[in-house]
C-alpha cells in the first residue's frame, strides 16, 4: 500500500544542512498497523510527514496505493491526498467550529454533496462514538473526545491510509487504550492501513503489526513488533523494549551475585512449559530466579526470566544447552564460573 524508496529530506537552516530522513525505504502492506519509533529530532515526524508529502522528499520516491506521489502535479497531488487521512497530537480542531461542522468542513473541501456529506457526518460520528455531541465544540470535550473528532475528520473522505502523528500522546492511560482500541476497530472494519508514530512502545505493543526504529534519520531495525521485543539486536531497541518490558536488574544486584546470570526469553507456547521448574529439578545446580515476567504481545505469550545458576561450571554448560535446545533465547549476563 506504502512504499517508500530511497527517502532523504534534508532541511536547510543558518548552521547547515540537516538530514531529518536519511536514505530510508520501507514497504508498508494493506491493512497493516504500522509503527515508527525513535526519541525526539530522529526523524519519525519527518517521515510521516514524507507520505502525504507535507514535507517534500529532497530525493527519493513515495508510492502509495500504486501511485508516485512526488511526481504528481499540485491538482493530482490534492486528489490522490484524499486517500491519506491525517491525526494529530495537538488535534487542530476549528475551535469556531462544531463537531459536526469541522468534519463536514473536511468532505465540503472535497466537493461532496450537502445531502451526501450530511449523512456521511453523522455516520462518522457515530463510528467513533460521538452522534451525541454533534453541536458541541470542542471547547466543551475532553482529550479523548477531541481526537475522536480528529479521527472522525481524518476519515470523511474515505482514505486508505491513516497516518498518526503522537496521536495519544497528549492523552491519559486509558484515554490512549480507548483511542487505541478505536483505531483497532477502524482498521478491522475499514481495511485501513494505518501508520503511527510514537516515543511510546507501549502503543506499539498495544496495536501495531510491524515496526520501525530511527536514530538519526534512518531506519536502524525493522521487523514484526513480536520478533523485537522477543530477539532486539540494536542498542537503541533494546533499550525502548527494556524501557516498557522492564527486564533490567539493579546493578547493585547484579554485583552481588556470585553465580552465572542468565536470562532466558520464551517466545511464543514455550513460555507456557515448564521449562524453568524442569531446569530446578533435572540438574545439579541451584537456581534462583531473580525476575521473571510474561507479557502478552497480540495474545501471543512472551516470557522473560533472569535466573542465577550455582553448580560446576560443566553443569551449568548443560543447562545452557538444555535451554538453548528447548529454543528459548539465552543469554548469559555475567558468568564466574
Ligand atoms: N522544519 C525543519 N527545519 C529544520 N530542521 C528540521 C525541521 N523539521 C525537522 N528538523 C530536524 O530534522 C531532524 C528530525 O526531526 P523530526 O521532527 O522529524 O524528528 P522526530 O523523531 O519526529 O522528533 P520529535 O518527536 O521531537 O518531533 C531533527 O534534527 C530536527 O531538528
Amino acid at each position: 500500500m506504502i512504499e517508500i524508496k530511497s527517502v532523504t529530506k534534508e532541511y536547510k537552516t543558518k548552521k547547515g544542512t540537516v538530514k531529518g530522513v536519511d536514505n530510508v525505504s520501507l514497504e508498508i502492506d494493506q491493512g497493516e498497523i504500522f509503527g515508527i519509533v525513535g526519541y525526539s529530532g530522529a526523524g519519525k515526524s519527518s517521515l510521516l510527514r514524507c507520505i502525504n508529502l507535507m514535507e517534500k522528499p529532497t530525493s527519493g520516491e513515495i508510492f502509495v496505493d500504486g501511485v508516485n506521489l512526488v511526481k504528481l502535479n499540485a491538482s493530482k497531488l490534492r486528489k490522490s491526498r484524499q486517500k491519506i487521512g491525517m491525526i494529530f497530537q495537538h488535534f487542530y480542531l476549528a475551535t469556531s467550529k462544531t463537531v459536526f461542522d469541522n468534519v463536514y468542513f473536511a468532505l465540503k473541501a472535497a466537493g461532496k454533496s450537502k445531502t451526501e456529506s450530511q449523512k456521511k457526518v453523522l455516520d462518522l460520528l457515530e463510528l467513533v462514538g460521538l452522534a451525541d455531541k454533534a453541536q458541541h465544540y470542542p471547547s466543551q470535550l475532553s482529550g479523548g473526545q477531541k481526537q475522536r473528532v480528529g479521527i472522525a475528520r481524518a476519515l470523511a473522505n474515505d482514505p486508505k491510509v491513516l497516518l498518526c502523528d503522537e496521536a495519544t500522546s497528549a492523552l491519559d492511560p486509558s484515554t490512549t487504550q480507548a483511542i487505541l482500541k478505536l483505531l483497532k476497530d477502524i482498521n478491522e472494519k475499514l481495511g485501513l492501513t494505518i501508520v503511527l508514530i510514537t516515543h511510546e512502545m507501549e502503543v506499539v505493543k498495544e496495536i501495531c503489526d510491524r515496526m520501525a526504529v530511527m536514530e538519526e534519520g534512518k531506519v536502524i531495525e525493522l521487523g514484526s513488533v513480536y520478533q523485537l521485543f522477543a530477539q532486539p539486536k540494536e542498542n537503541l531497541t533494546k533499550e525502548f523494549i527494556d524501557g516498557v518490558m522492564q527486564f533490567k536488574l539493579p546493578q547493585a544486584l547484579v554485583g552481588k551475585c556470585k553465580g552465572t546470570i542468565v536470562k532466558i526469553h520464551f517466545r511464543g507456547r514455550i513460555a507456557e512449559e515448564s521449562v524453568v521448574s524442569d531446569v530446578l529439578k533435572g540438574f545439579n545446580v541451584r537456581a534462583n530466579i531473580l525476575h521473571g515476567k510474561i507479557e502478552y504481545i497480540k495474545e501471543v505469550p512472551l516470557g522473560v526470566f533472569i535466573m542465577e545458576l550455582k553448580g560446576t561450571s560443566d553443569e551449568v554448560e548443560r543447562v545452557l544447552t538444555y535451554l538453548n535446545d528447548k529454543a528459548v533465547g539465552v543469554e548469559v549476563m555475567t558468568s564466574d564460573n
